[in-house]
Order: C-alpha cells, then sequence, then structure tokens
C-alpha cells in the first residue's frame, strides 16, 4: 500500500490556464500525493504536509506537453538538414527506425529519450515509436516506471517504405497493434500514465484497408489517434496521386474515420480552408512542429488562422525533424515563425504572444491529447504536473537576471535564454521525478529496474533467465557511458545502429505476457 502525504508548495506560480490569458502570483498549493491539486491558491494548511518553500527566483510552470515526437529518431538528432522530407525519410529516417528490431539498442535509447525530455520539464509526451512491438513495450513501460506521462504510438506502415521496414500487410500491422494495446492495457488499466495511440504514419505509407482498419481500432478501443498531415508540398502532391477519389488530405483521413476528437494531427503547414472547417467540426487538434518544418524546409503554419478557426493547437518538437526535444526549443520557434509570417503577410496579429505560445506548450497540449481536464495547468482537482523553474545565478545559465526585471520579463528570458539546467524539479503526479534537484541516489535499483523493463518485454522465459546478468551489467555501461557505443577502433561511428548484431529475440511476438512489475512507488 502506497503511503500517502500531503505536501504544500509555497511560492511564485506561473501558468496559462487559457489562450491568451497569464497568471502570475504567489500561491500555496496543497497536494495530495498521487492525487491532485487539493486546494490552488489558498492559504489553507494540511495537517503533517511536507512543506517545500521556492527560493526567491524560482518560480512552479506546469510541465511541458510535447504532442509529437518520434523516440527512435533520437539519435539522429542534430544533423540531416540537408533534404526535404520524403528524401529525409528514406535517406536518414527509416534505417534509423528499422533498428529498433533490435532490443538491446532500443533499450539504450529509449532510457536516453525519456530521461532527456524529462531533464527539459517534458511531463506528458505523445510518442511515435518505431513500426517494432517490443521496443514499443519497451517504450511504455520505460515512460511508465520513470514517471513520465506518455502516449506511445507503433507505426502503421504497410506500404511505399523500404521492404526491411515496412509491414507485410494490413492484417499483420493490426495484430502487432493490438498486442501492443493488449500489453500496454496490463501495465496500466486506466491509462492515467501511459496509453496506447493509434498511429498511421501518414497517409502515403498506408494502404485505404490499414487506414480503413486503424480509424476501427481506435474506435474499438476508445484510443487516440496520432499521424501526420499537410507538411510539405511533394508529400501533399504524392497523396492526391495515391487518393484521386478524395477532395483533399484531410479527406483521406475523414474518409476513412480517422478525425476525432481525440485525433492529433501533426504539420498541418498547408490546409485549405475546407480543410480547417472539416477538422474543426471533428474537433481533432493540431501539433505545430515549427523547428522540424524550419529544418525540412517544409513551410511556415500559420497558427493564428487555425486558433481563429477555433480549433485545438499544441506544440511538437518532432525529433528528429526537429533537432532537439526541448520544448522551449519548440516555443521559441514557435514565436519566430509566427513573426516571420506576420511580416511576410503583412498582418500583425498572425504574431503569436508569449502568453499565447506558453499556453500551447502546456494547456493547449493537454486538450489537444484529450486530459485537459487532468493536467496542463494550475486548477482544482487537476494532477500536480510541474516544474520548478530556478533562474538564480547559481544555476549558471545564460539567464541573467536584473534588479528590475518584472516576472513578465524574467518569464520571457527563461523563456528566450533558459535551458535544462534551469529544470530544478519535475514533478508528475505528486511526485519528484527528476531536475537537478532530483538525484536518483540507488543506482542499482534503478539498473534493477531497467532490467525487469527489459525482462518484460521478451518473449521466451528460457532466454530471460539466461540474458538477466548480462543485462544488469551492460545497463552500468549504459548509463555512464552512453557514447561508447557509437567508438569503436578508435574511430567515431556515424551509424553505430550498423555495427549492432539482429538476434533471434528481436522477431515480433505472437503476445506478450506482462509479468509482475517493480514501480518505485
Ligand atoms: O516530420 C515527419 N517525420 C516523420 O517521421 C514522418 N513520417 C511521415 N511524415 C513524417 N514527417
Ligand atoms: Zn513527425
Amino acid at each position: 500500500m502506497v503511503q500517502v502525504i500531503d505536501i504544500i508548495f509555497v511560492g511564485k506560480l506561473i501558468h496559462t490556464p487559457s489562450l491568451g490569458t497569464l497568471e502570475i502570483e504567489d500561491a500555496t498549493v496543497g497536494v495530495h500525493q498521487d492525487e491532485t491539486i487539493r486546494f490552488a491558491k489558498s492559504h489553507h494548511m494540511l495537517k503533517n504536509a511536507e512543506v517545500h518553500v521556492l527560493k526567491p527566483l524560482q518560480f512552479f510552470f506546469p510541465g511541458f506537453i510535447d504532442t509529437h515526437i518520434h523516440a527512435p529518431q533520437y539519435p539522429n538528432a542534430g544533423f540531416g538538414i540537408d533534404l526535404p522530407l520524403l528524401k529525409w525519410l528514406e535517406k536518414y529516417t527509416f534505417p534509423i527506425e528499422s533498428s529498433f528490431r533490435n532490443l538491446d539498442r532500443a533499450l539504450e535509447i529509449y532510457y536516453r529519450v525519456v530521461t532527456r525530455t524529462l531533464s527539459y520539464g517534458t511531463t506528458f509526451a505523445s510518442y511515435f515509436s518505431s513500426l517494432h512491438t517490443p521496443a514499443s513495450a519497451l517504450l511504455a513501460e520505460l515512460c511508465f516506471s520513470l514517471g513520465q506521462r506518455a502516449y506511445i504510438g507503433k507505426c502503421n506502415m504497410n506500404t511505399l517504405s523500404p521492404a526491411h521496414y515496412c509491414e507485410k500487410s494490413c492484417k499483420s500491422s493490426v495484430e502487432a497493434t493490438n498486442v501492443l494495446v493488449s500489453f500496454m492495457s496490463q501495465l496500466d488499466p486506466n491509462r492515467k500514465f501511459v496509453s496506447p495511440i493509434i498511429t498511421p504514419r501518414f497517409a502515403p505509407s498506408c494502404t485505404k484497408d490499414l487506414l480503413k482498419a486503424c480509424g476501427e481500432l481506435a474506435a474499438n478501443h476508445d484510443l487516440p489517434i496520432q499521424t501526420h498531415i499537410s507538411e510539405n508540398l511533394g508529400e501533399i502532391a504524392l497523396v492526391r496521386e495515391l487518393f484521386p477519389d478524395r477532395k483533399s488530405y484531410t479527406d483521406v483521413y475523414d474518409h476513412h474515420s480517422l478525425l476525432t476528437p481525440k485525433t492529433v494531427l501533426a504539420h498541418a503547414v498547408y490546409l485549405e480552408d475546407e480543410e480547417i472547417e472539416t477538422i474543426y467540426k471533428r474537433q481533432s487538434g493540431i501539433s505545430h512542429c515549427p523547428t522540424s518544418n524550419a529544418v525540412l524546409a517544409s513551410g511556415m503554419a500559420n497558427i493564428r488562422k487555425l486558433l481563429d478557426a477555433g480549433i485545438k493547437v499544441s506544440l511538437g518538437t518532432d525529433v528528429s525533424g526537429g533537432y532537439t526535444p526541448n520544448m522551449l526549443v519548440a516555443i521559441r520557434q514557435a514565436a519566430l515563425t509566427s513573426r516571420s509570417l506576420a511580416s511576410v503577410l503583412r498582418d500583425s496579429r498572425i504574431a503569436l504572444e508569449l502568453p499565447e505560445l506558453l499556453y500551447l506548450a502546456t494547456q493547449g497540449g493537454a486538450e489537444v491529447l484529450g486530459r485537459g481536464h487532468e493536467v496542463g495547468s494550475f486548477e482544482e482537482g487537476k494532477a500536480w504536473d510541474a516544474l520548478v523553474v530556478d533562474v538564480s545565478s547559481e544555476t549558471n545559465t545564460p539567464v541573467d537576471i536584473y534588479e528590475r526585471d518584472t516576472w513578465e520579463n524574467i518569464l520571457s528570458k527563461w523563456v528566450f535564454n533558459g535551458d535544462d539546467r534551469n529544470v530544478a524539479q519535475v514533478w508528475v503526479n505528486g511526485k519528484l521525478i527528476a531536475g537537478t534537484e532530483c538525484k536518483i541516489e540507488d543506482t542499482s535499483l534503478l539498473n534493477l529496474n531497467l532490467a525487469s523493463i527489459y525482462m518484460n518485454t521478451l518473449t521466451s522465459p528460457e532466454k530471460k533467465s539466461l540474458r538477466l546478468q548480462e543485462i544488469l551489467e551492460s545497463f552500468t555501461k549504459t548509463i555512464t557511458l552512453p557514447v561508447t557505443q557509437c567508438v569503436s577502433d578508435g574511430k567515431v561511428h556515424a551509424e553505430p545502429w550498423k555495427h549492432s548484431v539482429e538476434r533471434e529475440d528481436t522477431i515480433e511476438p505472437k503476445s506478450f505476457e506482462r509479468k509482475q512489475f517493480l514501480r518505485s512507488t
């Protein structure tokens, strides 16, 4: 039985509960651990509570919600900015994703992705994994055990992809998805922390029957959906060619019942007015990915137009089209993109203001993921998913604060100059899980946890026991020296996954039996 402790947080509290509203106030917030904010902004005290009082240049901010990130593309973050979308997929993206057949590799990289995004203050992420069910299950286990809220979707893709990275049929894609869904239902039956999300990669990589099947999977299991839409002109032309009967890219998804109130559409750079209307009618949401749109020279989405149309909008890092999983960078790029577009189109209203940008990165994300009533801002009854941001000189970051700075200025300086060193604490559901002030003391326990995660995703019991020692040993190395994987014979290998040996246990299983799992709470 988990011991329940009440916690009281005292300090500056900043959030954007609605689009364009910025609240900055001194607050005392009571939180029932593992439950929700009991009372916000009141000075009522709880008995036997643990009290956290912030230092002068620290403040509470809602955890970031990244509504579009490709976990297996993380090793490519920061390179491959020379090609447009379709060529980029072929040259960089499909090769890295296909390497996630190998679970050792998946574990090493996914562990890094989750801990890295947490260090930047992402408390909730909607992940695309690769097409592999075991590696996707592993990512789910990692998020669950490390405490990050996550939607996890294995890619559905059965056409127009390289032979070595393409599902064989609609049927096998659906079966593999069902395996992941049932695995995750055992992991977190209430979907409070981790939930599957149906993930048809994008229209060109799915046959019509698979698009239809994805719509049915989402409806039958009551699951959210994520995909890409209207990112790049070459892609849009391809969709027109592949689906000549459909009026538009949006119509392709609508026709296959993929536009629901729980659908996340990434990019939406070139939507026509009629498509915007359809998306509004279906109450689907958009993940704006401005860094990726700039890196791949895809275009500039007019977010003001989407907001004016009443569409829910959020922000995504879109690693590795986006070069970093840092949500602060997504916010900066959204600001600059909107300002560039405002000047090009000679309409100053297009520029997004700081409170709007912060909303997109928090409450806007929660709304798009269908969890606006639970997370995204500090309201009575919501979960305590919060950051303690520290902008004091002790952090040694380029956020230099002077006496005359107002809290609005301080906030803006953090957004434009801050980094992970300013993320002192990361709380999810009333539990401290990351941040510079959160020290993981017992690394052996962490290793053990990771090992049990790994074990849960393997199929054959014999292989599990045989490899336990090996796994435990390799973790110590992986955690402390992740980069050594890229170096051999004294040379740095740009594509380290090519050097890994494929093993039999990377074959897609028919089903998972989830073993009892250690969660640290
Ligand atoms: O930015 C993108 N990243 C991807 O991995 C992808 N796949 C299809 N369309 C895509 N766009
Ligand atoms: Zn993407």
